[in-house]
């Protein structure tokens, strides 16, 4: 297994549970700290005046002071004991338990990697809706406001993500936001914390550098004394790391027009097409009719409504739970998680049917696809957590790998949504500006190949589109062609570009 099995935070609200609540423990472990810190400055404080009190009466009458016996026998008896204990007393560790009790919940932390997830997962849903940095301090993402708001080093980790991108003019946005954050009173604890402003006005000269603004590069350096006296370093040395290449796989490709349908302010066009009952195309159909509504013809897409019971989707959820993994893709060396698709996927094992409740799923499909479904399904579930997104993509390959040669390629997906999304995780079709949001117990079915010809119908193209509030799980499946032989035209020799190509 590539991976050590990670918590996902980003998927699962429990673990982001414990993250809290762990964060709360952490906290009042912070304030018996404190507590303990302050009740020892308190006392400190009381020696110091306890041994003032004589010391001010002596000022400037110090001959007088020393010939009282009193004071002579007091200052004796005092030097001779007092600061011995005191020093005892102030060498005794404070806080003991309470720095043991950080480093053994250390171990419950997220690694960096988990970081850097929910760090691209807020860009992708940034990108995504453009949202510019003083809109998310208030909360604003997509026309919705939402409670709360982000920090100076929040902005700042944005900021250099969209660096590492290469994608400075963000990148100078997001930075300039967050030396504007900066709160003076914090300073101290941006120290502690390894913040500080020279970090971001020097990443910030830095993207001007890349910008070619070199003058924005040298007014931002000059703003702080100890990056001033090294500008002119700063600035050479910055011009010598210049265009180093950024990799294009390490972001989401996210494109315009895709974004541009997931956000709210993209309308479907309205189609004058059908909503029905579809009652036909199975005997079945004919006593339970499903409710259908055609979203567009060619290529053919419907969606129907509540096809699963609450009862069926729980069931096949809670079956497929155990196995949700992060997807992951080959780059020639290791497995990276795929910025394509940033989800858990569970494939649900084909083999045995100790599922009851796929029968029934692929009984439905029947019914609603009138396709010949001659054996169990290839299905995945895939969950997506927040910020969770699929790029724009076809089902089909168009490649020959074994399961291709035997089967066919993806004619036809059904795609079942298994609860209702907060905000955002719509499926959109961008060649048809079509937007499906993803609601409970809806399915979607379409077709990737062309009626007739069986050609692949590249304007099938689709992708999910981050998932703001809440999470998203689907269960998708496809339908081979071949399985499809007796009742359909199938596909002819030479129509595929890579079709049998060893
Ligand atoms: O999650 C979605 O909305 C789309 C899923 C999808 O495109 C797929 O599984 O191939
Ligand atoms: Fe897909």
């Amino acid at each position: 297994q590539p991976f050590h099995p990670l918590k996902e935070f980003l998927t699962s609200k429990a673990h982001r549970m414990e993250l809290l609540l762990l964060d709360r423990e952490l906290n009042s472990n912070l304030e018996e700290y404190i507590e303990e810190l302050q009740s020892k400055v308190e006392v400190l404080q009381g020696f110091a005046e306890m041994i003032r009190t004589p010391l001010d009466a002596a000022k400037g009458k110090e001959e007088e002071y020393l010939s009282n016996p009193l004071h002579s026998f007091r200052l004796i008896r005092h030097m001779h004991e007092d600061w011995r204990q005191l020093e005892k007393f102030m060498r005794q560790p404070v806080g003991k338990i309470q720095t043991k009790f950080i480093k053994e919940k250390a171990k419950e932390f997220p690694s960096k990697e988990d970081a850097d997830d929910a760090t691209e997962a807020i860009y992708r849903i940034i990108l995504t809706h453009g949202v510019p940095p003083k809109d998310l301090v208030q909360g604003i993402i997509d026309g919705v406001r939402y409670n709360g708001s982000i920090s100076a080093i929040d902005c700042f980790s944005i900021g250099n993500l969209l660096f590492q991108y290469g994608e400075y003019s963000g990148a100078v946005a997001w930075l300039s936001y967050s030396f504007d954050l900066l709160e003076p009173e914090y300073y101290s604890v941006y120290d502690v914390l390894k913040f500080n402003s020279s970090e971001v006005l020097s990443l910030l000269a830095r993207c001007f550098v890349e910008l070619d603004r070199e003058e924005d590069a040298r007014t931002t350096l000059m703003a702080l004394p100890n990056l001033a006296e090294r500008s002119e370093d700063l600035l050479s040395l910055y011009k010598s790391k210049r265009h180093v290449k950024v990799s294009r796989d390490l972001q989401p490709a996210l494109y315009e027009e895709f974004a541009q349908i997931c956000r709210s302010s993209h309308q479907n066009k309205p189609s004058r097409l059908h909503c029905r009952y579809n009652a036909t195309t199975t005997h079945f159909l004919r006593l339970a009719p499903l409710r259908m509504e055609e979203l567009s013809l060619d290529p053919y897409i419907v969606v129907y409504h509540n096809v699963l019971s609450e009862a069926e989707i729980a069931k096949v959820e809670r079956d497929a739970e155990p196995l949700l993994e992060r997807s992951v893709v080959y780059d020639g060396k290791s497995y990276t998680s795929s910025k394509k698709r940033t989800a858990l996927g569970a494939w649900i094992p084909e083999e045995d049917n100790h599922w009851p409740v796929l029968n029934r799923i692929n009984i439905r499909i029947h019914d609603m696809t009138g396709l010949k479904l001659n054996r169990q399904l290839p299905m995945q579930m895939i969950k997506y957590g927040f910020g969770g997104h699929y790029d724009v993509h076809n089902d089909y390959f168009n490649v020959s790998f074994p399961t291709i040669k035997y089967c066919g390629d993806r004619m036809a997906t059904v795609l079942f949504y298994f609860n209702d999304v907060r905000h955002g995780g719509s499926t959109v079709f961008t060649s048809l500006q079509l937007k499906v949001p993803a609601e409970r117990g809806k399915v979607l079915f379409w077709y990737n190949m062309r009626g007739e010809s069986h050609d692949l119908d590249d304007q099938t193209l689709h992708g999910a589109c981050p998932v703001i509030g809440g999470t998203k799980t689907v269960l998708s499946c496809w339908i081979h062609e071949f399985d499809q032989m007796f009742i359909q035209p199938t596909y002819r020799r030479g129509n595929r570009k890579f079709f049998f190509h060893e």
